[in-house]
Parts: structure tokens; sequence; C-alpha cells
């Protein structure tokens, strides 16, 4: 059988940080941060961890669409931000909403994680699950250098997601899913040192958020948009890519020759939430009624950014 996008639900935090708010902590402006990303707000958390965001999805997600939490098969969380190693934010997710029966797992593609996790999700409606759940959820907050202006302004936090359903009709289209781990140290964040009285090697990294911006600026214009001219087709009514940065998504469209009217965006008040973007952009474009779930409307999901990982989905709603 096939799977179909059911519902979406978003949570941001309440806390909306401005640039111009960021402006008074760090050599940085308003009009920096807007000309050069298109961002002007963001979410920062002040007393929850990414397991809290997407616990608040799930609740709306079971609560919006009146299915019982015990009849979930499946919890994907595509995350980078995860509260911890272990146990992971699915299993935190699952034990809230006593989702007994569901397998739950995270999923680690940074800004591509939620394109990773919801093709995973299809592939397990395909082989016979009926019912689970795609979350995207981090608090990149507390992985920022926030004395680095050129990345503190640039993310925020946030989560967002699916359900997914078995379907007679057919609405996954297309995927291509792509890594390239020889670019792996362009975006890196949460490196664990080895602490061990055995361990005599060096500490090889940061736990801060570190990027090659020019790098992976490069890269999206380049790998993402040859990515996204393999996966979409003529009639796709809508572009919902990673929201990571304005100019980026104008360049990409020129690129592809598509409408700039067909990329969708809320970078402007969300920032950059990596796993979070995609979904959040769905529901957000949802409730506005700019998509409508049933509708057949085709659309395309591009993530792209750290691992390196990028890919796409051709789905119909
Ligand atoms: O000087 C300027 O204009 C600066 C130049 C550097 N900038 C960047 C660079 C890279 C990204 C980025 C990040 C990810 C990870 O999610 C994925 C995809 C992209 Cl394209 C975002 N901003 C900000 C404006």
């Amino acid at each position: 059988q096939h799977a179909k996008i059911t519902c979406t639900s978003r949570y941001v935090p309440e806390n909306a940080v401005s640039n111009d708010q960021l402006s008074t902590m760090m050599d940085t402006s308003d009009e920096w941060i807007s000309s050069r990303t298109g961002i002007r707000s963001r979410n920062i958390v002040t007393n929850e961890n990414t397991s809290d965001l997407c616990i608040k999805v799930a609740e709306k997600l079971l609560k919006k669409s009146g299915k019982n939490a015990e009849d979930l098969d499946f919890i994907l969380v595509a995350t980078m931000t995860p509260d911890y190693g272990t146990p992971s934010v699915a299993c935190l997710v699952q034990g809230s909403i006593s989702a007994t029966q569901a397998l739950a797992f995270d999923i680690s593609a940074a800004c591509t994680g939620f394109v990773y996790a919801l093709s995973m999700g299809e592939k397990l409606i395909r082989t016979g699950k009926k019912f689970g759940m795609v979350i995207g959820g981090e608090t990149l907050s507390k992985v920022l250098d926030w004395d680095d202006r050129s990345t503190a302004v640039l993310f925020g936090d946030g989560a967002a997601g699916v359900l997914l359903e078995a379907s007679d009709e057919e609405h996954f289209l297309n995927e291509k899913l792509q890594a390239d781990g020889q670019r792996a140290k362009s975006l890196t964040s949460g490196y664990l040192e080895n602490k061990s009285p055995f361990y005599t090697g060096t500490s090889e990294s940061s736990a801060y958020l570190q990027m090659a911006g020019r790098d992976i600026y490069d890269f999206s214009l380049n790998d993402v948009t040859n990515n996204i001219r393999e996966i979409a087709e003529d009639d796709v009514d809508y572009l919902l890519l990673h929201q990571a940065n304005k100019r980026i998504i104008e360049k990409i469209s020129k690129k592809l020759k598509v409408p700039r009217e067909k990329f969708l965006t809320n970078m402007e008040h969300n920032g950059n939430t990596s796993a979070a973007s995609i979904p959040l952009l769905l529901d957000e474009s949802v409730e506005k009624g700019v998509l409508q779930l049933g509708s057949k409307q085709k659309i395309v999901l591009t993530g792209y950014g750290g691992g390196l990982t990028w890919g796409s989905i051709l789905l119909t709603l």
C-alpha cells in the first residue's frame, strides 16, 4: 500500500528574539541579518529541550486528527540536537504520549533530516505499517557559540511534523536522497570529547556548531539545484526547501528557471531551524490555505545541509 500525509502540526518556543535584540548582544544589525539572510526573528527556548518541543507536536497531531496514540506503529524524529545520545527524542515522545505499540528512533541528517525521515516513514508504510508520526525538531540555541555573530544570528529552535497513514492512492511519486561524507567537516556540531584515562588522542573538534558558510553556500547552489532538477516535474505547484537563507533560494529558483513564487519561505520569523524547517513551512502553508491536504497539489520537499546530506521528495498532497 501507499503512504499519505494526513495531518500536519508545529510548535515553536514562545520567546521570539528579533534581530534588533541580537544587535544589543553582539556586533550585528537588523540591516545586515535581514538583507543577507531574510531572517527578521527566531524563536529561542528558555526552559525547553528538543523532546519538549517534539512532544507538543505529537500531542497536537493526535488532537487535530482525533487519532489514538496506541494505534501508532512508528515514531521517527529527525534532529541534530537531541536531548541525549540515548534515549532518543523519539522514545521520549513515545513514552510521553504512551504510544506503546510504536517503534521509535531518531534520524541524524542535519537539515535534510526531515526529508530522510519522511522517506523512511513512507517505506515503513509500504512494507506494511499502517500509521506513523514523522517529526523534525531542534534546539539549535544550545549548540551555538553566542559569541560568534556569523552563526548565532542564523539559527532558531522549533519542531513540526506529520502523520503518515496507509492509503490506496499513490502520493509519494519520486525521491533522491544523497550524501557526501568527504565534505563532512563543512558543518559540524556536538562533538563529544573522549575523557577516558586511557585516551591519548586529541580533541579534534568543538561542541559548538561550526560552519564553512561559503562552502555550504556553493554546495547548495550546485549539488542541491541538480538534485531538484532531477526530481521536480514541470507541473509542480510549490517547492518547500530547507529555510537556510533567502538569497540561496532566490539563486536556486533562477538556476532552475522556476518562478520564485513557487518557492514558499518562512525563515523571516523562524530563522534556520535545521530538520524542523521543512515541516514548519509545510504546516504554516496548510494553516494559511496555500497548501491543502487531499488537494492533489504537487509539491517538492528539499533538504540540504550537514553531513553533507541533501535530498528531495516529489509528492501529491
Ligand atoms: O555574508 C553572508 O551573506 C552570509 C554568508 C553565509 N551565510 C550562510 C551560509 C550557509 C548557509 C546554509 C546553512 C545550512 C545549514 O542549515 C544549509 C544551507 C545553507 Cl546555504 C546559511 N547562511 C549567511 C549569510
